[in-house]
């Protein structure tokens, strides 16, 4: 406990200037490890991505930081403040946007924001200008008196994430903020989010199984696989850290078990995935060299290949990489359903 520890006891040595510092963190559901023991740092201003499946331990990790879950060990630093010792202080310097949307149907946009405006103790004076700011800042102004139910769920998730930022937070914390929108409501939250970064100066962490996300919205990015951090860097380093730099993407008409060892017997090649039925991705430090290579192994046995191109590393062949799994999002399972309306079918 805290209140036991003697003045000069040692300390883990967090830097209390990074936006959030967490270290050798876990937590156990009985004897079930859901995160074993994790360390990183969030530089402030930084977007920082948690990028995992399903069952990783993301949300239990965001759980922990922002004090909604009891952390079973190590520690963990947000804004400077201990998520054990000063929940209090932690809370106040915070936006939390969970998965579930958690806005109330039956009320207003504006009231939605005013009743947590209220919830977190924002004076009066500056409670209708925080308001009218962050309506603006997430475009849905002219909505304010709309009835919530009204609203599609892009624009309902815009709205929990103004309601996020009525108490004028430093740190913004984001479970998996696109899941269940449709791919343009997801870029008009990629975008959005940018913004926000930018005019608000906001650090933020969120968790995201989407690959594409990860990419385009975030600085820095750490895949968490079995409760574990298995990679970080920026998305370039992570893309540079994966062996062979160029991808060739490849189908073959017939399907066949020996494809796989064809290909990695290609020179230059580092990894071969499988991806469904005679489609493949064969990472290589040679793109060319292999494409030629490839056509020529094709030619030979008289097979015929439907498609052949070079594209560069994904974050996907980074995930693969890293845990020998895929995580395409398409295999993911959307977590996301909206909550039945009151009285409805
Ligand atoms: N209250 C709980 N009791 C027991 N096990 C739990 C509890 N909450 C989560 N877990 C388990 O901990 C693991 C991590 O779950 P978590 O929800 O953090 O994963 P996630 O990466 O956020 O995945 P998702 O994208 O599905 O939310 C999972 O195996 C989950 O079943």
């Amino acid at each position: 406990m805290s209140a036991s520890r003697k003045h000069g006891e040692a300390v883990m040595d967090l830097p209390a200037a990074a936006a959030i510092a967490v270290e050798k963190i876990v937590k156990r559901y009985g004897t079930f490890e859901a995160v074993k023991g994790i360390t990183f740092e969030v530089k402030d201003g930084e977007i920082f991505g948690l990028l995992g499946p399903n069952g990783a331990g993301k949300s239990t990790l965001i759980r922990m930081m922002t004090t909604l879950i009891p952390v079973t060990e190590g520690r963990a630093l947000v804004g400077g403040h201990d998520v054990v010792k000063e929940p209090n202080a932690v809370r106040h310097m915070i936006g939390v946007i969970p998965q579930a949307l958690t806005s109330d149907q039956d009320l207003t946009v504006y009231e939605n924001l005013v009743i947590y405006a209220k919830l977190y103790g924002v004076s009066k004076e500056k409670r209708e200008k925080n308001i009218a700011e962050v309506l603006e800042a997430v475009d849905l102004t002219k909505w304010r008196d709309a009835q919530t139910k009204t609203l599609s769920g892009g624009m309902r998730r815009r709205l929990e994430i103004a309601r996020g930022l009525v108490h004028d937070p430093r740190i913004f914390f984001l479970d998996e903020p696109t899941t269940g929108l449709d791919p343009v409501s997801r870029i008009a939250v990629w975008e959005m989010l940018n913004n926000l970064k930018k005019t608000r100066n906001l650090t933020m962490l969120l968790t995201t199984h989407y690959m594409e996300e990860a990419d385009r919205l975030c600085d820095r990015i750490a895949i968490v696989d079995h409760g574990t951090l298995v990679a970080l860097g920026t998305p370039v380093e992570l893309k540079q850290s994966v062996p062979g730099s160029n991808v060739v993407e490849v189908q073959f008409a017939r399907e066949s078990d020996e494809w796989k060892t064809r290909l990695e017997k290609l020179e230059d090649v580092t990894e071969v995935q499988s991806q469904s039925a005679g489609v493949y991705r064969v990472l290589t430090s040679n793109g060319s060299r292999t494409t030629t290579q490839l056509v020529e192994m094709a030619n030979g046995l008289g097979e015929t290949l439907t498609s052949l191109s070079v594209v560069n590393t994904s974050l996907d062949d980074v995930f693969v990489h890293y845990t020998g799994r895929q995580l395409r999002d398409e295999q993911v399972k959307a977590v996301f359903q909206m909550p039945p309306r009151p009285g409805g079918h």
